[in-house]
């Protein structure tokens, strides 16, 4: 079946179950551009990844295009804070790591091997800041007017911005895109110092390796700043408020992660809460209760740091002046073509409802400015990959097996161990599993779950495969190189629906 043909009909699903955050959009299509005049085509606030995309793409869907950013790079949460600077000290520790666990066995010795932290931030900041000038270069390419400065609404075709260089200026706009993502969620009781406690972004920056770090929340932040650190030399404690580490995750995957993770020297205290914090002393004291409620206990840490989730920020924007409707937890509400209920006014990314991803960030900027230049967009959220980018990573897509179950729909699971891959044996790094559910009566692929070193990648080929309603058996039959990581997919698509070779 054809691409547009599949976007045509994903994006006519897109909220379907919703219906009550549909909005009457027909007047979109019907309200011109600007041609000539100062007035904008598309203004977007925020320029992470949605909106740095969406300006991008507007632009080269001939629409005179500005994006207002408060943050004075572009790039947003992804670049400045999160992905890119995460993924970066993820490596750098990863690299020590091996050298001082793994190399000897491989046959390379080390006389001693040192962390030398403000090198491996200095590298880290050298990433960020190149991705995010690099950025600004493509806005200049593609014709974008960037404004430095802090935007508020004062019609729904009128921001207000207060300037980085301390002036006021006035961006006027057909269509406006909020794209203004998201902020760490505090808890109660627990203040942000970004020393002592740290949300990601302190963490991100640490001075030195704390001895003791007790990370709140076993969610991606939490065992991938988690990892950093332990492997730098912390003793890692999560606390956990659930039952479960990324309580998102596939539950036969998620054990085995968690195995994984405690062979790392990560400790998980699980269905716990943290009653309160006390800084008064040296380090950071913590008390601690079961969450079902029940006898308090204590843990001391140098850092603790936050990662129970974000939340969207809209702050300073006056959505209110203009009638934004959110909902109860902040989120902008949209249609399927990301329109709020506010005619001419949008919502991207973290902002609205669904995954908090840079990529899905990205996917609803592009659809956004194509459904406003008269195109069809497409985003299906169904199809987002998650990827948890410790070691190994764990990377998902599709419907988790308690989710099947949930569905009620009669299902087959082909597994393959990463012990049985030829290339995973041969650079020594098989711990793991590809995990494939399928529909027992068409045998189309529901969804995978990948844990492997480098899952992350992996995982593309099976978004494809769901993307194109793909069966078990048409990754099996397509012919995979060898030696590869990847084989161990199409083997677990083997074991799907009928049996694998090499187990
Ligand atoms: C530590 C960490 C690691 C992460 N790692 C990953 C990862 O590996 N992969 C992944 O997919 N996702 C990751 N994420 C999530 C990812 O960063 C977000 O999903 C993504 O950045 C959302 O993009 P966005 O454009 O919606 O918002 P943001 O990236 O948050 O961008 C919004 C921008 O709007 C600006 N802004 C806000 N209000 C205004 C205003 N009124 N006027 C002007 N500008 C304004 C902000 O300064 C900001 O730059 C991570 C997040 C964190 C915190
Ligand atoms: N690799 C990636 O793609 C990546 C990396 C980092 C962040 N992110 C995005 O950033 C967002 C925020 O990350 P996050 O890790 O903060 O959130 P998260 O939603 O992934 O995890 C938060 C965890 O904290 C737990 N929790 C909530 N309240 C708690 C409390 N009071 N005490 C103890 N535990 C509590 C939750 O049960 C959950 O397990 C995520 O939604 C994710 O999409 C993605």
């Amino acid at each position: 079946m054809a691409m547009a043909s599949i976007a045509r009909r994903r994006t006519a699903n897109l909220f379907s179950s919703s219906s009550k955050h549909l909005y009457n959009y027909s007047w979109i299509l019907t309200r011109g551009f600007a041609s000539g005049s100062d007035d904008n085509d598309v203004v977007v606030i925020g320029g992470g990844p949605g909106g740095y995309v969406a300006a991008i793409k507007a632009a080269q869907l001939g629409l005179k295009t500005t994006c207002i950013e408060k943050r004075g790079t572009l790039g947003g949460t992804c670049l400045n804070v999160g992905c890119i600077p995460s993924k970066a000290l993820l490596h750098s520790s990863h690299m020590y790591h091996e050298a001082k666990h793994s190399f000897a066995s491989h046959g390379v010795k080390l006389a001693s091997v040192e962390v030398d932290l403000p090198a491996m931030m200095a590298q880290k900041d050298k990433a960020v800041g190149n991705l995010t000038k690099g950025i600004e270069g493509l806005f200049k390419k593609n014709k974008v007017s960037y404004v430095k400065g802090y935007g508020k609404f004062l019609s729904p075709s009128e921001v207000s911005v207060d300037t980085l260089e301390g002036g006021n200026t006035i961006v006027k706009g057909k269509h406006i895109i909020i794209a203004t993502g998201s902020d760490v969620k505090s808890l109660p009781g627990i203040t942000i110092d970004e020393e002592r406690i740290v949300s990601s972004t302190g963490a991100l920056a640490l001075k030195e390796v704390p001895k003791k770090l007790v990370v709140i929340g076993a969610g991606y932040i939490g065992l991938e700043m988690g990892s950093v650190w332990g492997r730098l030399g912390s003793e890692v404690t999560v606390v956990e408020f659930a039952a479960d580490i990324v309580p998102t995750m596939d539950g036969e995957v998620r054990k085995q992660f968690q195995r994984s993770l405690e062979k790392q020297k990560m400790k998980f205290m699980l269905k716990t809460k943290v009653v309160s914090v006390d800084t008064t002393g040296n380090g950071v004291k913590l008390t601690l209760a079961p969450a079902a409620g029940g006898d308090q206990t204590t843990l001391e840490a140098d850092v603790v740091l936050v990662s129970a989730g974000r939340t969207p920020f809209t702050a300073g924007l006056e959505l209110e002046k203009i009638g934004v409707e959110t909902d109860k937890a902040g989120r902008i509400l949209v249609n399927e073509r990301f329109a709020t209920n506010i005619p001419g006014v949008y919502a991207i990314g973290d902002v609205i409802p669904g995954p908090m991803l840079a990529h899905k960030a990205e996917e609803d900027g592009v659809a956004c400015v194509e459904y406003i230049a008269g195109k069809e967009g497409h985003v299906d959220y169904d199809m987002v990959p998650g990827v948890v980018y410790t070691h190994p990573e764990v990377a998902s897509v599709g419907k988790t097996e308690e989710q099947v179950k949930a569905l009620g729909v009669d299902y087959r699971v082909g597994k393959f161990p990463f012990l049985a891959n030829s290339r995973a044996k041969a650079i020594d790094d098989a711990e793991g599993l590809v995990k494939i559910l399928a529909e027992k009566e068409t045998d189309k692929i529901l969804g995978v779950h990948i844990m492997a070193p480098n899952a992350g990648e992996l995982i593309h080929e099976a978004v494809l495969a769901l993307q194109y309603g793909a069966s078990s058996e048409d990754i099996a039959r397509t012919c995979h190189a060898h030696p590869t990581m990847s084989e161990a997919l199409k083997e677990a698509a083997m074991a799907t629906y009928d049996k694998p070779i090499h187990i």
